[in-house]
């Protein structure tokens, strides 16, 4: 399997095999909605189109990154939205790179959407696929926002049948930028747990692939026992 590492700006051709990196944090955030019980998350295009589907479908919980704003359920943050029951919901998720990043790329016949707290799941998926090349969306810093390079650079070790210790790649990500900013508190809608609850490696058995379905992009999980999920 060979891998190629690109950020949202440098995606040029459709990839045939795609999975888009957000461990800080749209992609943690995500798992934590499907354990709780979310049914699907829709990645919108935009705040306005968040809102519209909202306006439409008033039981659909939003929910985007930075501060806390009218109109939106939850924040982007997986501690504050662990303790919420989405039992059966349908979740909108809006935020500046994790679900822009899945859009980039929803013309791709697979589509995987990942973060440490999925990582095996989703290499096993890709074990159980076995596509000659995958592209990895970094989707944070231009494409080389630390805690997601290194999450897709194990992951895609893991696919291809390495035995990594995860702890260097962890450790990259624990000292990311992005970890820095959530644990100083400059991210606004953020929680001091974010961090460690963004790099609790395989936390969930399940992998999440997103399509387009009715025009909009929606993100299930899906296990690799199951060929036919995703
Ligand atoms: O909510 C987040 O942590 C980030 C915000 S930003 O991109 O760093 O401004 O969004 P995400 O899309 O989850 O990386
Ligand atoms: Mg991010």
């Amino acid at each position: 399997m060979k891998a190629h590492f690109l950020g949202i700006a440098e995606l040029t051709d459709v990839p045939g095999v795609a999975v888009v990196v957000d461990v800080m944090r749209a992609y943690t955030v995500a798992a934590w909605a499907f354990a709780r019980g979310a049914e699907r998350v829709v990645l919108a295009e935009s705040l306005d189109d968040a809102l519209a589907l909202k306006a439409r479908h008033p039981d659909w919980v939003t929910l985007k990154d930075g501060s806390p704003a009218p109109g939106f359920d939850l924040v982007n943050s997986p501690a504050l939205l662990r303790d919420t029951d989405l039992s059966g919901r349908t979740v909108v998720q809006k935020t500046t790179a994790g679900t822009v990043g899945a859009l980039a790329v929803k013309d791709a016949p697979l589509v995987l959407c990942a973060s440490f707290v999925v990582a095996e799941a989703t290499a096993g998926l890709l074990r159980a696929r076995a596509p000659r090349e995958v592209t990895f969306v970094v989707t944070g810093g231009s494409g080389r926002a630390e805690e997601d390079l290194s999450c897709a650079e194990y992951i895609a070790g893991r696919a291809g049948g390495d035995a990594s210790d995860a702890g260097p790649y962890l450790r990259r990500a624990a000292s990311s930028r992005s970890a820095a900013e959530l644990t100083q508190g400059v991210r606004e809608g953020s929680s001091p747990e974010d961090v460690a609850l963004c790099l609790e490696l395989d936390r969930f058995p399940f992998a999440m692939a997103a399509a387009v379905e009715d025009s909009l992009m929606v993100l299930r999980q899906v296990t690799a026992t199951d060929p036919h999920s995703a």
